[in-house]
Parts: structure tokens; sequence; C-alpha cells
């Protein structure tokens, strides 16, 4: 059966709350809906960078110290508020949607401590839109032993079904932290978090230069990339493993630039991040002849520059170009989980979070 599904990701950069509507059945997508975005202000960015830093030690998921309760309330708000705004565009009715797919802003990723944690109230969302919600989409892969991410391999698999590329192909993500899914047209997936994405650069903008990220890479052009200390930055343990793996937004922050020049940093953070894909190459089974590039990196153009230089002979395309929309994968991608969610099947599999067994998630709240 078909499902009206709509997404809904707010993501690690901590910059707003995507919204994508598909009709799927869980395996295939059948048409691509609107799109939409509601932007977090100022102060409820500040408040969450805050809720992350005060969840860093969490003793379980349900725990709700400090500022923890004000931002659950912000998120939850903001969701709401995204999604009445987008029923509204769309002159729709919330009749018209089957299920909502809510992520939630995690604050906190420890699976090796079985903890991952995901803040917003889904039961109050689904009164406040009046529609059935699915949420907690990582906890049970987690509770298995998984590494409960990354989850949107399955949906990148569906997209790459109708694709004419050589393969191996990959499909990188880059958000506030990198993610990969390599399809080779064998059935096992395979995926993991490959290093920092956005969030490393962005807050480095953001205290040196003010800006919440640096717009298609245009500053980080200007500068001179520290190959020595990207590659000191491999050297950390993390680089070196296999697959499946995941990080926390925060994973490298401890991570120092000292006195540089602020185009120099940035170039440093930019290709770093790029380099820190291109790391993974020699941990999958054969080479990647083609990568396909979503979320915000796709727009910062040095970085796409970057990873092309690393990758050999294989093509670096920007999602955008083969036509889909990349600043909506994610939260397509949570629509594409809720459906797979209601119908049981499976979110994740060993290849992908490590988890003994494929496994289906999800919990739903409802009106
Ligand atoms: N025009 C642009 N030029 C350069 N970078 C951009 C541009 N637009 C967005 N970005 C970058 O993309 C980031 C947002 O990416 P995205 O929305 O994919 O992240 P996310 O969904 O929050 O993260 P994650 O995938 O980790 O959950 C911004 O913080 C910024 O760094
Ligand atoms: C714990 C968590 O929220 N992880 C995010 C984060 O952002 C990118 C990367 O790290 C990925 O593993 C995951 O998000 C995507 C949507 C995923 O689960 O596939």
């Amino acid at each position: 059966m078909m499902l009206t599904a709509l997404g809904l990701m707010s993501g690690t950069s901590l910059d707003g709350v995507d919204v994508a509507l598909i009709e799927t059945d869980g395996r295939q997508v059948r048409a691509f809906g609107p799109s939409g975005y509601r932007p977090y202000s100022p102060a409820e960015r500040n408040l969450l960078r805050q809720a992350l830093s005060e969840a860093a030690n969490l003793p379980q998921r349900d725990a709700r110290p400090g500022i923890l309760p004000q931002a659950e309330r912000v998120v939850t708000r903001a969701h709401a508020e995204a999604v009445a705004a987008f029923v509204a565009q769309n002159r729709m009715r919330p009749e018209d949607i089957d299920i909502v797919g809510f992520h939630g802003q995690t604050v906190l990723h420890r699976p090796e401590r079985r903890l991952t944690v995901q803040i917003g109230d889904a039961p109050a969302l689904a009164k406040a839109i009046h529609i059935p919600v699915m949420h907690d989409f990582r906890a049970a892969d987690v509770e298995a032993g998984g590494q409960g991410a990354p989850l949107v391999p399955v949906y990148h698999r569906a997209l790459a079904q109708s694709l004419d590329r050589e393969g191996p192909i990959v499909v990188v993500n880059i958000g506030g932290v990198s993610n990969i899914t390599y399809i080779d047209g064998n059935d096992t997936l395979i995926a993991c978090d490959t290093g920092p994405g956005n969030a490393l650069l962005d807050d480095f903008m953001y205290r040196t230069m003010n800006q919440a990220f640096d717009a298609e890479g245009k500053f980080a052009a200007l500068g001179t990339a520290d190959e020595a200390w990207i590659a000191r930055a491999l050297e950390l343990p993390f680089f070196a493993s296999p697959p499946p793996k995941s990080l926390d937004r925060n994973d490298f922050a401890a991570l120092k630039l000292g006195d540089v020049l602020p185009a120099d940093g940035a170039a440093t953070l930019t290709a770093f991040t790029a380099a820190a894909i291109a790391r993974v190459i020699s941990l999958l089974p054969r080479r990647p002849q083609s990568w396909i590039v979503c979320g915000g990196g796709a727009r910062n153009l040095t970085m796409l520059r970057m990873l092309r230089e690393r990758v050999g002979t294989a093509t670096v395309e920007a999602a955008e170009t083969l036509g889909w929309a990349s600043d909506a994968i994610e939260a397509q991608a949570f629509g594409f989980l809720a459906a797979r969610g209601l119908k049981g099947l499976p979110l994740s599999y060993p290849a992908t979070t490590g988890v003994p067994m494929p496994m289906t998630g999800g919990v739903i709240a409802r009106p």
C-alpha cells in the first residue's frame, strides 16, 4: 500500500527543520512531493548548542536535566510550526498525510554505551498537528548493539535504483557530520559516518568571522590547507576502523587549528572533511567509480573540488544535478523510514549500523 509520508529532520548542523513529502510503500518512491524549511532563530540555535553541551554526560536517554526540557519544547514547537506552515502552503489537510517521520534533535550519540538521545516530544507533536508521528528511529538499533546511525542508507539505495551510473556508487551526505552509503549492485549495503561534515567549519566560521557557514566555500577558496595538520588528524583511530561506525557531532571538537589566518583555517577544515570522506575508500570492498554528494555540503564548491582531487578518476556530482532535491533528502528519508517502520521492514542492517540482524524500528505516537 502506498502511503503519503511527511519526513522531518533537524540535523547536527542545528540550522533548522527540513520538511519533505513523499509517496512510498517503504520500498520504492512513487512520487516526490514538495519540501519546506523552518530555520531556527539565532536564540533557538544558541539554546540547542547549549543543550548539546549539557547533554554530554547524560546517563540515560530519557533524562532531561538543566536546559534540556526547554530545548525539547523549542524543538517540538519548531517542528509543529514547520508542519503547520507546510500543510497551509501546499493547501493540504492533516488527513491527507498518513504518517509523519520525526527524527528529533540528536543531543548525544554514544552507541558504545548503548545510548543515543534525540529530543522532541512526539506525542505532543502528534496532538498539535493531528497526524500520527513515528519517532525514536535509532533506539532499537542501539539497544541491539548497533551504531544507531546512519539510517539514510536504505533511502539512498531506493534513490539509486533509478540511476544509470557505473558502480560502485557512493552517496555522500555532508551535513554536520558526513556519512556514506556504498552500493555495488550486490545486496549488501555498506554504510558509515566518515568524519566531520560542516560542523567544525561552521563553528570556526562563527568564531572567527561571525558567519553561520562558508557560503559556496568562497572563503576557504582564498586560503591554503595545512596538509600536515590534516594528515595528523587522520591518524585518529576512528578513521582506520572499518564500517559500520558512527559519530557524535562533537567528537572532533577537541581538534584545534592553532593560530592560523581565518581563510587558511577554513581551507584546512574543508579539506579535512574531503580527506576524511576519501579515507573511507581503502575500507570499502571495491573502489567507487561514482560519488553523489548531498546535504548542505554539496553547495560548498570548494569542498566538492577538494573531494574530486582525492578520489582519483571517479566522478563527483552534486545530487541536485541528478534531479535529487539535495537539501530535502534527509527529510524524505525519515518519511521513507516511517513508512518502513509502519510495515515492519528493516531500517538498518549488519553492514550499515552493525546490528546483529536486520532491524526495524520507530515508535508511533497517535494524535
Ligand atoms: N550555500 C551554501 N554554501 C556552503 N555551505 C552550505 C550552504 N548551504 C548550507 N551549507 C552547509 O550545510 C549545512 C547544513 O547542511 P544539512 O542541512 O545537510 O545538515 P544537517 O541535516 O543539519 O546535518 P546532518 O546530515 O549531520 O544531520 C550548513 O550548516 C552549512 O555548513
Ligand atoms: C546520531 C545522529 O543523529 N547522527 C546523524 C549525524 O548526521 C549525519 C550523520 O551523523 C548520520 O549518522 C546521522 O544522520 C543521518 C540522517 C542518518 O542517520 O543517516
